[in-house]
């Protein structure tokens, strides 16, 4: 058993020891990975490996938690999704190839719930992680968000804003007490990695599920205490509520009663079957039964309508972009849920301005610019950090970087937004695009408006802007 084993710091070594997967039959191996999972442990032969130190303190908090809203989970997973989907999409505008071909190529999410194993699962198309990765990203390197997420955990419990701190993923564990994800990058095999969130996590050439093509699929062993995870309804209501600017077509495999004609009194006839030794006809049964039937009558007796359940994909989002709306018609509420997502500040404040705009002429672009309710929680570590840009840009609806410093100065870096270019051009790579002369124009632009809002907000509440407390008195 793999928790009996002392688990050391991650140690590739580990894999010598184990039984090379040539030498099973495939039906071995089959078995003894679904032995594995009923039994809920992790797999005998898989490289283990420790959780960093703080990641580990993090799932621990997680995993004990009374945090009551648990349904965070699911926009986390999808927003991670969305992220691998941007990242494909991005490197197929200089190279085609890597979308590959058939089902893989199509950019989407599918949501699958399997009532009797109790599992919830999520699968991408995104662009999968590599062996290096899944070690790297879920488990061996903390991100510099983890400590600071850990700290306010501690005192205020509240886990709303765990994707502002980079480590969403592990919310998984406030609903599962059991986590595979199964990956596959293009430049990979297939691998599995797993954890029950006790200082371990464990990784496995994938040999025994279905090949993914390209993507992620994350496999959630529901608690008892989340059993709810495994209703339609509650997906649905959570995928809308949460996951509504989601750029990707989400799916669910979705149950659906429907009116069926079968053969009528089909256990009398396989009754007869069986004692008459001979394939004797539907009709000769119905001879049988009702001899003084018309035809008619006859016909009708041969059918019945029985309710059987079928499965089919349900888009349950309709993969607007918000921006290219006028915005004459997007309500306050929608900016407001926008800017959530889009931050991923789902607390329960409004933006304090936003402006939305299009820029016509020589470079068109739409913007949709928002300051934000608080000052963000790493504001001044993160100034000086080259790389920190809090505009999105797209191009012609294609995300292409939420990396690009070159749309807004620093000063301005606590704004959120996103810049959608139709001028820009598409088959670049990201340095080709920071070099383009379009981009001045659209700096030039964005700064303009930003101040004007800015402006306003000082106009509209001048009390704030000028200095003074609630009671008048300036300082
Ligand atoms: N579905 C996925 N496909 C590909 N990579 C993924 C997927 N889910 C997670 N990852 C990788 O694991 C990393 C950690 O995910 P995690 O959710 O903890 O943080 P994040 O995505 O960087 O930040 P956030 O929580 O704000 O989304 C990601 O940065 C990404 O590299």
């Amino acid at each position: 058993n793999a928790e009996e084993g002392a688990v050391d710091p991650p140690k590739v070594e580990e894999k010598i020891g184990a039984v090379p997967h040539g030498l099973q039959t495939d039906s071995d191996v089959v078995k003894r990975e679904s032995e594995s999972i009923s039994s809920r442990s992790l797999r005998n032969n898989a490289e283990k490996f420790e959780f960093q130190a703080e990641v580990s303190r993090l799932m621990d908090i997680i995993i004990n938690s009374l945090y009551s809203n648990k349904d965070i989970f699911l926009r986390e997973l999808i927003s991670n999704a969305s992220d691998a989907l941007d990242k494909i999409r991005f490197l197929s505008l200089t190279d085609k190839e890597v979308l590959g071909e058939g089902d893989t190529s199509k950019l989407d999410i599918q949501i699958k719930l399997d009532k009797e194993k109790k599992i919830l699962s999520l699968r991408d198309r995104g662009i999968g992680m590599t062996k290096e990765d899944l070690i790297k990203n879920l488990g061996t390197i903390a991100k510099s968000g983890t400590s600071a997420f850990v700290e306010k955990m501690q005192s205020s419990g509240d886990l709303n804003l765990i994707g502002q701190f980079g480590v969403g993923f592990y919310s998984v564990y406030l609903v599962a007490d059991y986590v595979e994800v199964i990956s596959k990058h293009n430049d990979d095999k297939q691998y599995v990695w797993e954890s029950k969130a006790d200082g371990a996590f464990a990784i496995s050439e994938d040999t025994w599920n279905e090949p993914l093509g390209r993507g992620t699929e994350i496999r959630l062993h529901l608690r008892d205490e989340a059993q709810e995870y495994l209703e339609e309804s509650k997906l649905k209501e959570l995928v809308k509520k949460y996951s509504e600017f989601i750029n990707f077509p989400i799916y669910i495999w979705a149950s659906k009663e429907v009116d069926v004609e079968v053969p009528a009194d089909e256990d009398e006839s396989s009754d007869e079957e069986e004692t008459s030794d001979s394939s004797s006809s539907e009709e000769g049964e119905d001879e049988d039964a009702e001899k003084s039937e018309d035809d008619d009558a006859e016909k009708k007796s041969k059918t019945k309508k029985v309710k059987e359940t079928t499965y089919e994909w349900e888009l349950l989002n309709d993969v607007k972009a918000i921006w290219l709306r006028s915005p004459k018609e997007v309500t306050d509420e929608e900016y407001t849920k926008f800017y959530h997502s889009l931050a991923k500040d789902f607390s329960d404040e409004k933006p304090l301005a936003w402006s939305h705009f299009t820029a016509e002429g020589d470079v068109e672009f739409k913007a949709v610019l928002f300051v934000p309710p608080k000052a963000p929680q790493d504001l001044y570590e993160s100034y000086y950090n080259t790389n920190k840009a809090n505009l999105k840009l797209y191009v012609r609806r294609v995300f292409i970087s939420e990396e690009f410093d070159e749309l807004l100065p620093k000063y301005l870096s606590f704004l959120k937004g996103l810049v959608d270019s139709d001028t820009l051009p598409l088959n670049v790579s990201r340095e080709m695009l920071q070099a383009h002369s379009s981009l001045k124009t659209i700096k030039k632009k964005l700064i303009r408006k930003a101040l004007d809002m800015i402006r306003k907000i000082a106009e509209e509440d001048p009390d704030e802007s000028s200095g003074k407390d609630e009671k008048g008195i300036v300082y």
